[in-house]
This record gives structure tokens, C-alpha cells and sequence, in this order.
């Protein structure tokens, strides 16, 4: 049967572009829109698509919270890819309507936290209204009674929903990129590509002095680096946290294996989120990620090493 995907729809959204990137070769009817994140998850985990494509985070504005709380507390599904997608926001009427006519805004609230600058400058009295997602709030202006003037969403979604663009490149940082992940029920891992990367969700066996210094040492002792660490709570009591982790790697590099061995030894609970290849390949990455403090090989003559140590041999 050919494969479906559900996104964060309905279309015109971001995460529709970062499903088309995932994706090339889906054809339009393969895409499923849902209406919000934890659709999204809801779907994949319930079997009626292959897989699903959901924010992470954005560079500007940090995590996408819905989806965090569907990878640390939801039935467990995992990543199997990601990409990274630039955001540009316009601000987009129906026809006939001037900057003037706009009192009241609607949009997703990263991309209304992304825009503040412009809304302060040009429609500081405008009421804001925050909706499932940018093309969702385009959809919304199109409607006939439309509870709303303007949409911020990308240009796709305002000319998709026949709306007329009032101002382009609105967001406050003209750079701005949104991570999305490509998620499935857990099966078969990807194979590793050479530049991957290894979620995981860490939580502390008791708090104490240290804790965190212990799961971090896990991955410092054996010359993994980090590419994201982010505390979130885990719902169960006020002050209790959790560490949400993205390492360099793959689950079948020994060193990455080793230290989700440490994490289970020192942790209460670890969730496996993943491993995945990475979407920025390494020249495109920054030298100060690089060289990797030790290599595979490395790791691999310090095992022998070991072995002929505990054979009796000494060097
Ligand atoms: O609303 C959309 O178009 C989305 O794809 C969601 C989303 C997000 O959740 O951050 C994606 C990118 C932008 O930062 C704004 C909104």
C-alpha cells in the first residue's frame, strides 16, 4: 500500500514544506494534514499513516512544547529524520483590505513571538490571536465572516487561501529556521550515515548535587558532544525535570552505545527517542563542533587494548 504521512496542517504550513523536503516523491494525496501537534502523534501511534512530521524547534523562539511533551509522555514513537526549514513570515489579507483595516491579527504563537518587532511598529493596536497553526490562521481570514483581518503565514499559505499579501519579511530575524522531525512507531533504526544524531529523554534518579554533572559525564568521558540539552518538567510534581538530549552519533557507534549504558546505570528512566541522520552535513558545520575529541577508531583500540590487558598482556 503506498505511503501516507500526517503534518501539522492544514496546508500551507512550514511543516508541510519540511514534509515536502523529507519527502520529495510523496504525492499530495500521500500527505495527511492534522490539526495540531498531538494529531499528529495521535495518528502515527494509531497506524493510520507510515509516519508524521512535527516542529521541534525554532531558532528564534526555542522549543515547540507540544511536541516535546508528546516525546517525553506519550506513548513512545520514535525520530527517523529531521530537517531544518527557513521561516519567513508575511502578513496577508483578504483582498481589498489595507494595513489600515487590520485590527485583529491571527497566527501560530512562535511565529506571533517571531514577528513582535513588526507588529509593535506597524499595527500597535492591533489585537493578536493565536490559532493551531499559520496557515490554520490564514485559512481562518479567508473564511467568509472571518473572525479576523490578517494572517501571519508563510506566502504559500496566504496565496493558497486567495488572500493578498500587506507586508512580506516581517519576522524579526530575516534568519530564522525551524528544526522539524520525521516521527514513526518504533521498528527498524536507520542505518547509520557517518553524521547522525541520538535523542534520548533523561531522567535524573533523585536530586542531589551532581545529578545532572552524572548524565552529563556520560557522554564527556567517552568524547560525545552534544547538540542540544534542554530541562522540561515532567509533569508529575513541581520542580521535577527531565533532560531532553540530541548527541553526535549513532545508536551502533560503540561510544554512543556505551554511554546510553552509563545513562540506564545512573538514571532513574531513558527514553530512546531515536537515531537519525542529521540534515546539516558536517562541512556545513560550524569548525568549533569539530574534530570530534576522540574518533571511532579510538574508541575501538582502546577496547582491543583492553581485551589484551584482561588477557593477561601488557604493552
Ligand atoms: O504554523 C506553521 O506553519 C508551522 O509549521 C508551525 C510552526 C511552529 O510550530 O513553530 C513552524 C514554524 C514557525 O516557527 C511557526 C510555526
Amino acid at each position: 500500500m503506498a505511503k501516507r504521512y500526517a503534518y501539522l496542517g492544514p496546508e500551507g504550513t512550514f511543516t508541510e514544506a519540511a514534509l515536502r523536503a523529507l519527502r520529495p516523491d510523496a504525492p499530495e494525496e500521500a500527505r495527511v494534514p492534522c490539526e495540531g501537534v498531538a494529531a499528529v502523534f495521535d495518528t502515527v501511534r494509531s497506524g493510520g499513516v507510515d509516519g508524521g512530521v512535527v516542529p521541534l524547534e525554532n531558532s528564534v523562539e526555542g522549543s515547540v512544547t507540544a511536541t516535546i511533551a508528546q516525546l517525553v509522555n506519550g506513548d513512545p514513537l520514535v525520530i527517523t529524520g529531521e530537517t531544518s526549514v527557513p521561516v519567513e513570515f508575511a502578513l496577508f489579507a483578504r483582498p481589498g483590505t489595507t494595513l489600515a483595516d487590520v485590527k485583529r491579527v491571527a497566527t501560530h504563537p512562535h511565529a506571533l513571538a517571531q514577528c513582535r518587532r513588526w507588529l509593535s511598529g506597524h499595527l500597535p493596536d492591533a489585537d493578536t490571536h493565536t490559532v493551531s497553526s499559520t496557515a490554520a490562521a490564514a485559512r481562518a481570514v479567508a473564511e467568509p465572516g472571518a473572525p479576523y483581518d490578517a494572517a501571519i503565514c508563510a506566502v504559500i499559505a496566504g496565496e493558497r487561501y486567495g488572500l493578498q499579501a500587506l507586508a512580506t519579511e516581517i519576522g524579526d530575524r530575516a534568519d530564522a529556521a525551524t528544526r522539524f522531525i520525521y516521527i514513526t512507531r518504533p521498528g527498524e533504526l536507520p542505518e547509520p550515515t557517518g553524521s547522525d544524531l541520538t535523542s534520548l529523554v533523561a531522567f535524573i534518579a533523585q536530586d542531589r548535587p551532581g545529578a545532572l554533572g552524572d548524565v552529563l559525564d556520560q557522554f564527556t568521558v567517552r568524547g560525545v558532544n552534544l547538540t542540544r540539552l534542554e530541562s522540561r518538567p515532567t509533569g508529575d510534581a513541581l520542580g521535577d525535570y527531565c533532560f531532553c538530549i540530541d548527541a553526535e552519533g549513532h545508536v551502533s557507534d560503540s561510544r554512543v552505545g556505551e554511554a546510553l549504558m552509563g545513562l540506564r546505570r545512573v538514571c532513574r528512566d531513558v527514553r530512546f527517542l531515536g537515531s537519525y541522520p542529521r540534515s546539516a552535513r558536517p562541512t556545513e558545520l560550524e569548525p568549533r563542533l569539530r574534530p570530534r575529541p576522540t574518533t571511532e577508531a579510538d574508541f575501538a583500540e582502546a577496547e582491543r587494548w583492553l581485551a589484551r590487558l584482561r588477557s593477561g598482556q601488557v604493552d
